[in-house]
């Protein structure tokens, strides 16, 4: 019989102010006396009451609103006697992420990868914390990567737990969906390349979607039940990754897709659930496959109409959200009463989707995630009471083991085991050994990399390839080192070896140290540091900048992958600065360039970069329009979007400052890695008999003894520093795309569509080959495309108070975004690059 367990629960309070920081008057950072809020962390208990009798009791039903699990407060002499809830834990701050994260969910990814399927969820009222605890600090809000989120934590956590139990044939895949306004899309629609699965079939398009014959790029998912494996979401792209940097880029990928809206209580409120998961398949020898899962929810928040003056299209999706929030409330009612047979999962999206995780074959743990202000009493009231039911809630954990692998028949299994046999006896006959059929485990792996390294290092070497399967393996290998290397084998940039911890001292180990390879991005000497957070010629970061720029040559990126802060211009600004060369090779050899004249390319370019001319014959701006727009955006800059360009300002800073720290701590390694070499060969020559050192002089096997410690110190700084440079680099990417969408939006309102108008211009496409020049410090901006659920600050601030007109202007804006990207979706499809 499978044991079953209850849905665990964690509350976390996040610190009073409004900034997130904690009260200096109190040292929990919650600013409230004991009388209406007092914590006890040993019991994990809290108390707490409302001063507001009336809200407090006016749901009250007995058996409802009164959780089991929960003292019963009562009306005395007008004010409510208080009550008190127990949890699994109770995380007042100042718990850091960090600390969250190895209590939450470290558990559920050994688990998961032992085959059970876990989830971790956060619930809580708006602005309670719940995405700062699942994916971290808002871009620009001066969140630091510290803060950064459980799933970014989660990401790297995976793969330094399958290092560590060394499970080299574990198949990882990740897959973002966001359920907004009762609607599933794939958050990772855009990114997969061969190396994605969509789940049951390729049918990526909604039904809907290809009856009304438009908006077919739009990928939207439909959710079907199947018998045997519970809920599916068909059409969801699941992408394969081999490392946390891929699945770190994914992720970063998936949230910039996510639709953020303002609000009044919180300025990056989420407008939508998010469900990140992580799907895993071990394929073992007799055909077993064993597949499971770890969801990772940001749960909308619940939000009061009134506190947050939403009104049009943030009301609607307030609705919503509060709609599926009572239906999840509903679910977990129903499953925790002993006599309710039929559990309401099908009355919403989000309860079917994690209709696994409610009452279903899972370790499900949720976090509430509560606002403890005097303001939001009330709401904590409620986030608790559904937090108790949500504990009474009971799951059976069972390991998904299947044997239908799809090569899973008896017959088949025997002709494989034969096979191997006999391949295995070829081998034999042949004095070959230990050759590479499957998988390669990561003692493999690095097998395969020295090899590489020998290889590329000795110039008559021979690389002995064993089977196809290893051969593909070194491929793959040699193709992301040069990524990586970003293609500059033999150039400026020598692919270079990571140096392993016994030669950097960790072991006894005395030989002599490789050049300073930190990374090959980050190579003593000739210092490269690695400049986008998305290697420029990974799959993702293409995907990505062809999503957000349409068919432009995404090649002429710049340095940091972001460009200066210049609007996107097929929406209303173009640029003012350079006007690039795109340089196409024609077949006569002759550069062909500049068809920023409307000219259309000439089929023979056209056919040799499809990319670059995908988009139909363009008519630029010119002139006066460019400067008007420019001088647009800059009076954005200083008014409307003060805000947003200031995070931006923040957020390149940052960026600034950890290059800084980058480069310093290269030329201490490279400092220490070059006292290390004279140390050693200063003892090499004592050896063979050389002059002895200075007796005054320090032991020089001491002396080396230190510098390679410093060494490894500093290592281990630098790679801090590398991944707090990428994270850095995401937000500022977020920077870019909040401003450049607020402004979009900034200028339709503003002006009109006229003809005539250069901002009005219906005309929005441009030439392929506009450059955007790059400003002060090297960044730029990319050509964002708009997204379809964007909102530009100061509308969102003056809809509730806007008349009629504005309040349709702004609803016509919205609708018009959304059809633009449908527009560009239909037309990257046709171009075939979809596909990527
Ligand atoms: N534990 C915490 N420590 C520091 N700051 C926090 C903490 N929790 C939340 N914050 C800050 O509070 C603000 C709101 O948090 P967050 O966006 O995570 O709320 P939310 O519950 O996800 O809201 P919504 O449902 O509207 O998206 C953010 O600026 C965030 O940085």
């Amino acid at each position: 019989m499978v044991a079953s367990s209850r849905i665990k629960v964690f509350v976390r309070l996040r610190p009073t102010n409004e900034d997130g920081k904690s009260s200096k008057n109190n040292t929990e950072g919650i600013d409230l006396p004991p009388n209406l809020l007092s914590l006890d962390t040993v019991s994990n208990t809290i108390t707490i009451s409302s001063p507001h009798p009336l809200r407090n009791t006016g749901r009250i039903s007995p058996g409802l609103d009164q959780p089991a699990g929960s003292t019963n407060s009562t009306l005395n002499g007008g004010t409510l006697s208080p009550t008190t809830f127990q949890f699994d834990r109770l995380l007042p701050p100042p718990t850091t992420n960090s600390s969250l994260f190895q209590l939450s969910c470290v558990p559920l990814i050994r688990s998961a990868l032992a085959g059970y399927n876990a989830t971790l969820l956060t619930y809580g009222q708006t602005g309670a914390g719940k995405t700062f605890t699942t994916f971290g600090p808002p871009a620009g809000s001066g969140g630091s990567y510290k803060d950064r989120g459980l799933c970014a934590r989660a990401v790297a956590g995976i793969f330094d737990e399958l290092k560590k139990q060394d499970k080299g044939g574990i198949e990882v895949r990740v897959s973002c969906i966001e359920i907004y306004n009762e609607s599933l899309f794939d958050l990772l629609g855009f990114a997969g390349g061969e190396d994605s699965q969509r789940e049951v079939d390729d049918r990526k398009y909604s039904k809907a979607n290809r009856e009304a014959g438009a908006g077919t790029a739009v990928p939207t998912l439909a959710l079907f039940e199947s018998a045997s494996s519970g809920p599916q979401v068909r059409g969801l792209r699941m992408v394969l990754v081999q490392n946390s940097e891929e699945g770190l880029n994914l992720l970063f990928e998936s949230q910039m897709n996510r639709a953020i809206a303002e609000h009044q209580l919180n300025d990056a409120s989420s407008r939508s659930h998010c469900i990140f998961t992580f799907h895993f398949v071990v394929r073992s020898e007799g055909g077993k496959v064993i597949s499971s899962k770890l969801n990772i929810v940001d749960l909308a928040g619940s939000e009061r109409l009134v506190k947050t003056e939403a009104a049009g299209q943030v009301q609607r999706e307030s609705n919503y959200i509060n709609k599926s929030l009572s239906f999840l409330e509903q679910v977990v009612i129903a499953l925790a009463s002993k006599s309710r047979d039929h559990i309401p999962y099908r009355q919403s999206k989000l309860t079917h989707v994690l209709k696994d995780s409610l009452g279903g074959n899972c370790n499900t743990l949720m976090i509430a995630c509560v606002w403890p202000h005097l303001n939001h009493l009330d709401q904590t009231i409620s986030t608790l009471k559904f937090a108790t039911r949500m504990q009474m809630v009971k799951n059976k954990p069972t390991v998904n083991e299947s044997s239908k692998s799809g090569v899973g028949s008896a017959k088949l299994l025997r002709q494989i085991k034969q096979l191997k046999e006999e391949l295995a006896f070829h081998d034999i006959v042949s004095g070959r050994v230990a050759v590479m059929y499957e998988q390669p485990t990561p003692r493999d792996m690095q097998k395969v990399k020295d090899q590489i390294f020998a290889y590329i290092e000795d110039e008559g070497a021979e690389m002995e390839v064993q089977s196809l399967t290893h051969t593909r393996v070194i491929m793959a290998e040699m193709r992301r080192m040069i990524i990586e290397g970003k293609g500059e084998v033999g150039g400026g940039t020598t692919i270079m070896r990571t140096p392993r911890r016994e030669e950097a001292g960790a072991g006894e180990g005395d030989g002599p140290l490789e050049p300073v390879g930190i990374n090959p991005l980050f190579s003593g000497g000739n210092l490269a540091v690695e400049e986008t957070m998305l290697s420029p010629t990974s799959d993702a970061y293409i995907a990505r900048k062809k999503q957000i720029r349409g068919s432009e040559d995404v090649e002429a990126v710049g340095d940091e992958g972001v460009r200066e802060m210049t609007p996107r211009s097929n929406m209303s600004v173009s640029p003012v600065k350079k006007r690039p060369e795109m340089k196409t090779r024609s077949p006569a050899g002759k550069d062909s360039n500049d068809y920023s004249t409307g000219q259309t390319p000439p089929p023979n370019v056209r056919s040799a970069s499809p990319a670059q001319f995908a988009t139909p014959p363009i008519k630029p701006y010119v002139g006066s329009d460019v400067v008007e727009k420019k001088a647009e955006f800059e009076s954005f800059k200083l008014g409307a979007g003060k805000a947003r360009s200031d995070a931006l300002n923040r957020a390149k800073a940052q960026v600034k400052g950890k290059k800084r720290n980058i480069k310093e701590l290269t030329n201490e390694i490279n400092y220490n890695k070059d006292r290390i070499d004279f140390l050693m060969a200063q003892l090499r020559g004592t050896e063979s008999g050389g002059s002895p050192t200075s007796p005054r002089a320090e032991d020089p096997t001491k002396q080396l003894k230190a510098a390679k410690k410093a060494y490894r110190v500093k290592m281990e700084e630098l790679n801090e520093c590398k991944s707090e440079y990428k994270f850095l680099l995401h937000q500022k990417e977020q920077c870019v795309q909040s401003l450049v969408t607020a402004f979009d939006s900034w200028i339709k309102m503003k002006v009109p569509e006229e003809e005539d108008s250069p901002v009005g211009r219906k005309d929005r496409t441009r030439a392929p080959d506009e450059d955007y020049g790059d400003d002060d410090d090297g960044t730029a901006s990319p050509n964002l495309q708009p997204q379809a659920r964007d909102y530009g600050d100061e509308f969102y601030s003056e809809s509730p108070r806007a008349g009629r007109k504005e309040q349709e202007e702004y609803n016509k804006a919205q609708i018009q975004a959304k059809e633009r990207v449908t527009e560009r979706n239909a037309t990257l499809k046709k171009s075939g690059e979809w596909k990527l």
